[in-house]
C-alpha cells in the first residue's frame, strides 16, 4: 500500500499554505500505541479552533516491540570524546555570524541571534559545546530563529550526532522511523496536565535528562514545532552554581558520596499510563558530584526525578540529605534562568551541570510540541575537593 500524501492546512504569517505531509504506512497504529490521551485524527485535522500539528511528520509514534523486532537491548559503554576540549575559547567561529549574544541572567543562560548551528563546521560545534558549558553560566543558551524543525529529521540528528551517539528513550514516542528523536507533545485532547492536577499543585519536576543511564547525555538540543500563544516556557538551573554556593565544610562532604539513580518509576509510570517501554530499565550509580570534562567546574549531579537513594546511607539520611539539596536547587531562582519559546527556538543545554523543568501552565488546548535530540557523553566522574 503506498504511504499516504497528506494535505494538512497551516497557517503562515497572513497566508494560509498547504504542507504536502509524506507520512509512512503504520504511522496511525504506531501512534495509537501511546498513551491514550490523544487521538490521530484530531492532530490531523485539528479539533474546534485549534489547528492540526504544524509537524505531522514530528507526531510521536509508540513503536512496540513487534515493529522493532523485540526489546532494545542494553546500552553498551562506549568512548566519550569530550569535542569542548577542542574549542576556541574565543568562539570566533560559533559566533563569527552573530548579530546579538547577551546573558539571561547574571548566572544562567545566553541568547544568541544570527547564528545558524545547523551550518556551523566543525571548529563551531566545537565552540558550541564549551560555550553551552560555560554559559551552562550560560548553563542553556536560547538560539533564535533556527531551521532544525525544517529540516529533514535524519540531518537534525546527523547534527546532534557529533556530540555523541544519540540516546534513545525506553518510553518516550518518536517520530516515525526516528526512534532516536525524543518527543513532547501535548494537544486539545491530551488531559496529562488536568490528570496531574488532580494530584499535584504544581508542575515542577527539576532533573538532568535520563540520569539513570551509566552514561548520561551531555550536550542536548531541544527546538520547537509547535506552541502555545503563551505559558509552556522552560525553566533552567545551573547545579555548578549550585555546588559553589554551599560552604566549604557542606561540599566536603559531598565528596565521596554517590547516589543512586533508577529508570523503574519512569518505566512502571508508562506502563501505568498504558504506554510501552521498549528497553528494560536500569539503575546506576553516580558522584553527587561531578566534573565538567571541558571547563574542570564541580557540578551537583542530584535530581528528584531519578535519583532513589544515597548510596550507603539509610533511608531517613538520605531523604533528609536529599530533601535539602532539592530544596536548594529549587528555591535558588538566582541561578535559575525561565526560557520563552518562539517559533525557531532551539533551546541547547548541558545536561551534566544544569537540571531543568517544564512548566505546564496552559490549559486552553493549545497544542505544545517540541524534539529533543539527546547525545550521551562520558559516565560522570568526580575529582577532588579543591575548597
Ligand atoms: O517540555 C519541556 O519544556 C521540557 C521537557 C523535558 O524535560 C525534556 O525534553 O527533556
Ligand atoms: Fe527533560
Amino acid at each position: 500500500m503506498a504511504p499516504a500524501l497528506i494535505e494538512t492546512p497551516q497557517d503562515s504569517g497572513a497566508e494560509k499554505i498547504y504542507v504536502k505531509t509524506q507520512l509512512q504506512d503504520g504511522y496511525k497504529e504506531a501512534f495509537a500505541q501511546g498513551p491514550k490521551t490523544t487521538n490521530w485524527d484530531n492532530e490531523l485535522k485539528g479539533v474546534g479552533k485549534h489547528p492540526p500539528a504544524k509537524y505531522p511528520h514530528y507526531l510521536p509514534v509508540w513503536d512496540n516491540e513487534k515493529d522493532i523486532g523485540g526489546k532494545y537491548p542494553p546500552n553498551q559503554p562506549f568512548e566519550a570524546y569530550e569535542h569542548g576540549k577542542d574549542a576556541d575559547p574565543s568562539f570566533q567561529n560559533l559566533l563569527k555570524g552573530a548579530t546579538s549574544v547577551e546573558d539571561l541572567t547574571a548566572n544562567i543562560g545566553a541568547e544568541v541571534k544570527g547564528v545558524q548551528l545547523s551550518k556551523l563546521d566543525k571548529a563551531g560545534k566545537d565552540e558550541l559545546a564549551l560555550f553551552v558549558a560555560q554559559k551552562k553560566v550560560v548553563d542553556q543558551s536560547a538560539f533564535r530563529d533556527q531551521d532544525f524543525a525544517d529540516l529533514p529529521i535524519q540531518e537534525a540528528q546527523d547534527f546532534a550526532e557529533y556530540f555523541g551517539p544519540s540516546h534513545i528513550h525506553p518510553a518516550s514516542g518518536a517520530p516515525k522511523g526516528f526512534p532516536k528523536v525524543h518527543l513532547v507533545h501535548r494537544s486539545a485532547a491530551d488531559t496529562t496536565a488536568k490528570d496531574y492536577f488532580e494530584e499535584r499543585t504544581n508542575s515542577i519536576t527539576w532533573h538532568s535528562d535520563v540520569t539513570y543511564e551509566q552514561q548520561p547525555p551531555g550536550t542536548t538540543f531541544l527546538y520547537i514545532l509547535d506552541g502555545p500563544s503563551a505559558g509552556g516556557d522552560t525553566c533552567f538551573v545551573n547545579q555548578a552554581e549550585a555546588y559553589r554556593r554551599l560552604s566549604p565544610e557542606f561540599q566536603k562532604r559531598l565528596h565521596g558520596l554517590k547516589a543512586v539513580h533508577s529508570a523503574h518509576e519512569q518505566a512502571q509510570n508508562a506502563l501505568a499510563r498504558g504506554s510501552i517501554v521498549r528497553r528494560d530499565p536500569v539503575a546506576n550509580t553516580h558522584p553527587v558530584v561531578r566534573t565538567h570534562p571541558a571547563t574542570g567546574e564541580k557540578a551537583l549531579f542530584v535530581n528528584q526525578q531519578f535519583v532513589r537513594r544515597i548510596a550507603g546511607y539509610k533511608k531517613e539520611e538520605s531523604d533528609y540529605l536529599l530533601k535539602f539539596l532539592y530544596d536548594h536547587i529549587a528555591y535558588s531562582q538566582d541561578i535559575q534562568a525561565r526560557v520563552k519559546w518562539a517559533p525557531g527556538t532551539v533551546i541547547v543545554w548541558d545536561n551534566r551541570v544544569t537540571a531543568h523543568t517544564a512548566i505546564l501552565d496552559w490549559q486552553d488546548g493549545q497544542r505544545r510540541h517540541l524534539a529533543r535530540l539527546t547525545p550521551q557523553a562520558e559516565a560522570p566522574y568526580e575529582t577532588p575537593f579543591e575548597g
